[in-house]
């Protein structure tokens, strides 16, 4: 398939803001596509680059902008050769790394014709709309193979992401969803709650349900069969050798097949409480001497739910079940705390939840779960039968641009643009805010968001939509400067989250409540 067929459709799409017709469009195209492009075809058209960082900033960019490379006349770049120029971009290192970005990146621009150039430039610089675009291709793809497309969606979540999948279906049909089950070994997309204002309120929403400690640390699923443990982030990536501790825990539970969810934390050896999330981050991430690490802080893996065991799955199952199989696998310290209300009716019971709440936020946690009793697992939706409650308003936004810092923050990246999704894929800006960082944040937000800048106007730089941050806030505003009409009062930083994709980001009709 050719690169300006992805960007003509990439266009309409952009322009119809009718949900059918773009998924029409997008059947059509995966139908012309072969399966083994569909990958690639989904990649671009969400503004994803499938070989992740490859190095090429704005330094590189500025010199294709249209019209700073004559146009090819006629499209002749296919998605493949598009593919593997972007390989050869990612594998440059070394001494003329410069130099070589900027032949290969010419070369290309060179082969694509000006309605390919632009897609190319707004693909590199992270200037695609996506997100939404993700769930569309979805319905694209179901549409083309002609599959129901909650059976599709299904079995994207247990796989962990939708292009292997939809390779498969649409090469074999139906049959092929047959073979993406849940399978102890690869990693599932995990299930995620919603906001509630209060634990009353969760309750009267769910009747019978569960309130969990909401944990603040790192999530962790773990997978084991028989000695073999591997440990995954929420993104689904592989970090059993930074945590020893979780793979021992993994290894002393009785069963050698199972899948448990859950959160790593670490507690303070002489007062027993949590410690604060930057540091157990940092004890994550750090890839080197992980002994000398663990022995600075050793962590506690504390698991809520199951997913399967003895190699049966168990996500179809109510929560009360799964929560039964925890208990028989793990003690409490590895299991999480919580509190079952069977009669949501009774006031007594309310109460009792609401002092819950309040016992865990004083014992140092950051909220609660609320979990419906007879709620299966839904991996990779955020679900309504789980309900987050905490006690100051948070909303995740994405870093849009950045401002360089002056005086004492001079060489330092700091006043952050942040802007939320809209419902059609691209992100609104909200204000701005420095406050909250760390100078050990700055330092990593300066080195991250390097990293994705587009352009640079020498104050500011305009970064690619990808960095999340979690932002405290004490209530909307409504404002002239910004096009939502509304700005945050009182924005502060409380931490990056590297882990979150952009498109789980917060939208603008959820932050104004009419979503
Ligand atoms: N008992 C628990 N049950 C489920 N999730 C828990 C629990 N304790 C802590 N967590 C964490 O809370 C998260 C659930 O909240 P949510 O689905 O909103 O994800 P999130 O956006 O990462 O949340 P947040 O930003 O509030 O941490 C989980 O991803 C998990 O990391």
């Amino acid at each position: 398939m050719l690169l300006a067929r992805v960007a003509e459709v990439s266009r309409e799409v952009a322009a119809t803001s009718a949900r059918s017709r773009k998924i029409g469009l997008l059947a059509e195209l995966f139908a012309e596509a072969v399966p083994e492009e569909s990958p690639l075809v989904i990649a671009y058209l969400a503004g994803r680059l499938p070989q992740g960082r490859i190095g090429v900033g704005w330094s590189v960019l500025k010199n294709v902008v249209p019209p700073a490379v004559p146009p090819a006349e006629a499209p002749g770049l296919t998605l493949a050769r598009v593919d593997t120029a972007l390989a050869e971009l990612a594998a440059v290192s070394g001494a003329g790394a410069r130099a070589e970005r900027d032949r290969l990146v010419r070369s290309l621009f060179t082969a694509a014709t000006q309605d390919e150039q632009e897609l190319l430039l707004r693909l590199l610089s992270g200037d695609v709309r996506q997100g939404a675009l993700d769930a569309i291709a979805l319905e694209g793809v179901a549409k083309a193979a002609t599959v129901p497309a909650a059976e599709l969606r299904r079995a994207v979540m247990l796989e962990g992401s939708l292009p292997p999948v939809a390779q498969a279906v649409l090469a074999e049909g139906a049959t092929a969803l047959d073979r993406f089950t849940l399978r102890v070994g690869s990693p599932v997309q995990p299930m995620l709650a919603h906001t509630a204002a209060s634990v009353t309120e969760a309750i009267a929403a769910l009747g019978a349900c569960a309130v969990e400690e909401k944990l603040d640390g790192i999530r962790v699923q773990v997978h084991r069969i028989g000695d073999d443990v591997r440990v995954h982030t929420r993104s689904l990536d592989d970090i059993t050798d930074r945590l020893p501790e979780v793979v021992a825990t993994a290894r002393a539970v009785p069963s050698d097949a199972f899948i448990l969810d859950g959160e790593v934390i670490a507690l303070d050896p002489g007062t027993g409480r949590p410690v604060s999330f930057q540091s157990i981050a940092a004890r994550v991430g750090s890839r080197t001497d992980v002994a000398g690490a663990r022995a600075a802080l050793p962590l506690t893996p504390v698991f809520f739910d199951v997913l399967a065991a003895d190699a049966e799955s168990l996500i179809d199952r109510p929560g009360r079940d799964r929560h039964a199989v925890l208990a028989r696998l793990l003690p409490e310290p590895h299991r999480v705390r919580r509190l079952v209300v069977t009669d949501p009716a009774d006031p007594a019971r309310v109460e009792e939840a609401e002092r819950f709440f309040t016992e865990t936020l004083e014992r140092g946690h950051e909220g609660v779960l609320v979990k419906a009793l007879d709620a299966p697992y839904v991996a990779g939706r955020r679900g309504r039968t789980w309900l987050k409650v905490k006690p100051v308003h948070t909303v995740d936004l994405v870093v849009l641009a950045v401002e360089r810092g002056h005086g004492r923050r001079t060489g330092l990246l700091s006043n952050l643009h942040l802007g939320a999704r809209t419902e059609d894929g691209g992100f609104v800006m909200l204000g701005k805010t420095f406050k909250g960082l760390t100078d050990e944040m700055l330092r990593w937000q300066t080195e991250r968001l390097g990293e994705l800048a587009v352009a640079d106007d020498g104050f500011t730089v305009r970064v690619r939509p990808e960095l999340v941050v979690e932002i405290a806030y004490d209530g909307l505003q409504a404002s002239t400067r910004y096009p939502a009409g509304i700005t945050l009062r009182f924005a502060r930083v409380l931490r990056h989250r590297p882990d979150k994709p952009a498109s789980e980001a917060d939208t603008v009709g959820a932050i104004t409540g009419q979503r």
